[in-house]
């Protein structure tokens, strides 16, 4: 398997995301403030690696700390403020902050800073290792959806299966969310071909995505995102699944822009399209999706490609990372724990409790 994120020795490695599948390197840093450039660049990205990342960026902090207990608490705010700032829509990096705060406020007061800071990164590596057993779960629990809501269709032939962004080794550091599924699915002889939507303007799938299925010798397709509706109109897609940055308690689901479009799609031709996340990635405090932080990038992200000008400097561009798909678009939410199929408000809160 891929090896997107290690922590060893004091250090964090990844491996940077940017120049996939072209370019091949792995970055090692000791330093909290080139983890947190790192998730800022997305040179790791992914909503459960962040989450990952954002945890063993905590502990590089903790380690760069030369003051006194006393002086730590202001030291320890600032650090957790700064990889929070790094970006808004993935819930799993709060996730992991709030893990690194919950150690701290039990521990600070009865422990020395060496106890707390080793407490702090046996829980950074709870939630990298628990990121990882979710994926075996959640392809579980996906492909045993699939085979109840398709069974119709799997009498007579395989599955082809639209995907967007990337959702696998490379967004979680375990076999994936969505893509985690697909291929799960694939082991047990279900997809004839995978269609990955390129994901514009970072191109997660036409890159990301075909790289790990490349890698894993799964079948598939790479489209331009405007494709989708063409190719379920003629037949080509037979379900859609997909990751999440964010789901409120309603189901409403953040995930990469473009998604939203593929589940109106989908919708039209009565495709089934759902979403997988561990529920690490689901945000109870939070009603539905209208109140979701949507992420606004850099406009030359679209005004350049990889470094290439493609639009004049002053072109206006409104560039979201991120859009919202209400729960309605939505067959079902895959998790760790289990499969939600509809009735989210509800179901999604026994989850959490
Ligand atoms: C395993 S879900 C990953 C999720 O994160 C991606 O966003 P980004 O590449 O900007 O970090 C995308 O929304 C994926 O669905």
């Amino acid at each position: 398997m891929i090896d997107a994120v290690s922590f060893e020795n004091d250090t964090l490695g990844y491996l940077d995301q940017r120049f996939l599948p072209l370019k091949e390197e792995y970055i090692k840093t000791k330093s909290h403030l080139e983890a947190i450039e790192a998730i800022k660049t997305l040179a790791v990205r992914g909503a459960p690696l962040i989450g990952i990342v954002a945890g063993y960026t905590v502990i590089l902090g903790l380690n760069s700390y030369q003051g006194t207990k006393d002086e730590f608490p202001l030291y320890f705010e600032k650090l957790i403020q700064d990889v929070e700032a790094s970006r808004p829509t993935a819930v799993n990096l709060f996730f992991a902050t709030a893990c690194m705060k919950a150690v701290y406020d039990t521990s600070f007061t009865s422990d020395s800073l060496e106890e707390l800071f080793a407490k702090m990164l046996v829980a950074a590596r709870k939630i990298h290792t628990d990121e990882i057993a979710n994926c075996d779960a959640m392809a579980r629990h996906g492909v045993e959806l699939i085979r109840h809501d398709l069974a119709e269709t799997l009498k007579t032939r395989k599955l082809n299966v639209l995907t967007h962004c990337n959702t696998g080794t490379l967004a979680t550091g375990g076999s994936g969310t969505a893509l985690g599924v697909i291929k799960q699915a694939w082991q047990e002889g279900l997809i004839e071909k995978v269609i990955t939507a390129e994901s514009r303007p970072l191109l997660q799938g036409l890159r990301l995505t075909a790289w790990e299925l490349e890698t894993e010798n799964i079948p598939f397709l790479s489209i331009s995102d405007s494709s989708s509706a063409f190719l379920m109109q003629k037949g080509m897609i037979d379900f859609g699944i997909v990751g999440a940055d964010r789901i409120a308690a309603n189901g409403d689901t953040a995930n990469k822009i473009g998604t939203f479009a593929h589940a109106v799609s989908a919708a039209a031709h009565n495709i089934p399209y759902y979403i997988a996340a561990p529920v690490s990635t689901i945000d109870i405090t939070i009603e539905d999706g209208s109140h979701i932080p949507i992420e606004e990038r850099s406009a030359d992200e679209l005004r350049t490609i990889f470094g290439t000008q493609v639009a004049t400097p002053s072109t206006p561009v409104l560039n979201y990372a991120f859009d919202v798909t209400p729960n309605q678009y939505i067959r079902g939410i895959v998790t760790d724990k289990k499969a939600v199929v509809g009735n989210y408000a509800e179901d999604l809160k026994k989850l959490i409790t």
